[in-house]
């Protein structure tokens, strides 16, 4: 049997007052694509965060096909292409030199100028980042993800800054990756893309995960119409009358 893609029990995370994450479950299986979705705050980029090791959890247990990423973090890392939510240049570097630095990290052969052409910077391979806009910037940190063709693509708000061919860009890299087997886990505020690229969706609210499932399991459990959208399941969701109904159900039951 083959280990999920990723794995959490438990999983929270509090900076002093604010609780970032409070006990997330969430199993990912390999070859999915999941669309991880939350209103601002929610804690996306926290989970995204404690799955690459760049925090320490308070609470709980991950593991990311079957590693720890806290004790395993070379092994999770050589799987795992990342594009993170805020992502810096090395500003007098090229585009290509920033390619071979990942696949020196992850020990990963790379082909900087089919990457960089895959994602429409194949004319600026020699260029110092430092001169890239913010949509060039985005498809390079794309590119730089694809080092070494990763078991497990972790994209946190991959569309920020592309324009419509970038945005279609992004679709196109998610449904060849998934083509290949690859997981692909993802943040998103662009619901309509979503919609078209993921397999299953969950919704994370004030650091827990309030749902999961296919759109047409939502459709269905939420009462929707067959044209809802997922946009319609977020705003659902995560409404906070809703949200606090339901918050208030709970605590009475636990205190029965
Ligand atoms: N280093 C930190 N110190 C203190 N609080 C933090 C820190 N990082 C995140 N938080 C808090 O944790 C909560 C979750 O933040 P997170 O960045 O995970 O949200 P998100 O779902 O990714 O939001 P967005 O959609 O806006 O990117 C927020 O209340 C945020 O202020």
């Amino acid at each position: 049997m083959t280990v999920p893609a990723i794995k959490t029990a438990g999983l929270s995370k509090q900076y002093d007052e604010v609780t970032a994450l409070d006990g997330l479950e969430l199993t990912v299986e390999q070859g999915e694509v999941y669309g991880f979705l939350g209103p601002n705050g929610a804690g996306k980029s926290t989970t995204i965060g404690l799955l690459m090791n760049y925090s320490k959890p308070t609470a709980g247990t991950a593991r990311v096909l079957g590693f720890d990423p806290w004790t395993d973090v070379v092994a999770c890392h050589q799987q795992i292409g990342i594009l993170p939510d805020r992502f810096d240049t090395y500003d007098n570097r090229s585009a290509r030199r920033h390619l071979q630095l990942v696949a020196d990290t992850k020990g990963a052969d790379a082909d900087p100028a089919a990457l960089l052409e895959r994602v429409g910077l194949g004319d600026a391979i020699d260029r110092p980042a430092g001169e890239f806009s913010q949509g060039m910037e985005q498809r390079l940190a794309l590119a730089m993800s694809l080092v070494g063709d990763p078991e497990l693509l972790i994209l946190d708000e991959p569309f920020t800054g592309l324009d419509p061919h970038g945005v279609a860009l992004v679709r196109e890299v998610v449904d060849s990756e998934s083509e290949r087997g690859t997981t692909v886990f993802f943040s998103s505020h662009v619901l309509g893309q979503v919609e078209v690229v993921c397999d299953r969706i969950g919704i994370l609210h004030r650091g827990r995960l309030v749902d999961e499932g296919t759109l047409s399991a939502f459709r269905e459990r939420l009462d929707l119409t067959a044209e809802a959208t997922v946009e319609d399941v977020f705003i659902q969701l995560t409404d906070e009358s809703v949200q606090q109904t339901t918050d208030s159900a709970r605590l009475r039951e636990e205190d029965q």
